[in-house]
């Protein structure tokens, strides 16, 4: 086939992260609530002689352009359960900040996944994809479905969740990356010799994301790795209370960090907690979001 597809993915925040105990297999068990929100990155696959990737965007030069990338992993997942070659270029146009807790490299990966399927024709079931999601990483089942979902099991086994209307979010983005293997080692780390127990998703909290009331979501977020990503990034903590100060009705660390998220009442109010970020220069940059959106979608 000739062509390209080009597929649009969103980032992610969790709006409650539990997190049970570390399991035999290295993995914890969550309960994960995500919500995707409007940052994106577009993945654009055209047949080649041979796998090849690109990517560009403000981050473009942290990104890993080998086979290490989940986009090509991805695509040569696909290409071995149906047989054939990994013969694309995929150009990665990246606007979700790298190792920022907000399942960019996830994002590509269910979007390079889509994108050669939709290519190859391949046919396969949306469980297939789902399937081979999983596979990949825990974040990258969600990334395919978007929308808002519960996650359990490692964040991969995924309840589609009801949301009543739409939140407003800043994202202030940190210098530098924080290592999400690192992040739940620090967690195990200070957890040591307590007994943990089983993650469970917070009834209201999915109540408020069911009936869009952003106070009481407001209310309600919480993530377990937030000590642990401000161990390892004590500057973080000044991040959330300038948010808060500048109006945000809740501060949070994104899934594993740095990244960290403000939900606002409204644009209007979003637009004076970035200003406020900006000012005191406690972040890279300030971003603005709304979610739930779309997961993986061809444009
Ligand atoms: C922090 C979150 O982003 C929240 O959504 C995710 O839990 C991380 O998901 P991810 O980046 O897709 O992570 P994976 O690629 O599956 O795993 C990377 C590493 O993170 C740790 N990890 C991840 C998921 C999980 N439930 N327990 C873990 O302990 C493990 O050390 C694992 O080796
Ligand atoms: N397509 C990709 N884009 C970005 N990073 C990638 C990609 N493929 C592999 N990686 C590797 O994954 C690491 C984590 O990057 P990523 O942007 O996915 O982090 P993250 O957003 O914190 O992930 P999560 O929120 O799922 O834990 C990077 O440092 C990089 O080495």
């Amino acid at each position: 086939m000739t062509g390209s597809v080009t597929v649009r993915v969103p980032a992610k925040v969790n709006v409650q992260l539990a997190v049970g105990g570390a399991r035999a297999d290295g993995f914890h068990d969550l309960a994960n609530v995500f919500l995707a929100v409007g940052l994106y990155d577009e993945v654009t696959v055209t047949p080649a002689d041979a796998l090849r990737i690109t990517c560009e965007g403000p981050d473009a030069s942290q990104v890993p352009l080998d086979r290490t990338n989940l986009a090509a992993r991805a695509a040569e997942k696909l290409a071995a359960r149906y047989g054939r070659r990994a013969d694309v270029n995929i150009h990665i146009a990246k606007d979700i900040p790298v190792a920022g807790g907000m399942a960019g490299g996830s994002a590509d990966g269910a979007g390079a996944l889509v994108a050669c399927d939709a290519l190859w024709g391949t046919g396969a079931s949306r469980d297939e994809l789902l399937e081979i999601c999983a596979e990949l990483g825990s974040d990258v089942p969600f990334s395919l479905v978007g929308g808002a979902a519960l996650g359990t099991g490692r964040g991969e086994k995924l309840r589609v969740l009801p949301v009543g209307g739409s939140f407003h979010w800043v994202f202030a983005v940190a210098d530098g990356g924080l290592s999400t293997p690192a992040v739940y080692g620090e967690f195990d780390r200070l957890n040591e010799g307590l007994v943990m127990p089983e993650p469970v998703a917070s009834g209201v909290l999915l109540e408020a994301l069911a009936s869009g009331d952003v106070p009481a979501l407001a209310a309600a977020v919480s993530n377990d790795l937030q000590s642990a990503a401000l161990s390892l990034r004590p500057s973080l903590a000044s991040a959330l209370a300038v948010g808060v100060e500048g109006g945000a009705l809740a501060a949070i660390v994104s899934g594993s960090g740095p990244t960290t998220a403000f939900l606002v009442a409204d644009a209007e109010a979003g637009a004076k907690v970035v200003d406020a970020l900006v000012a005191a220069g406690v972040c890279r940059a300030a971003r603005v979001a709304v979610g739930p959106v779309s997961g993986a979608v061809p444009v």
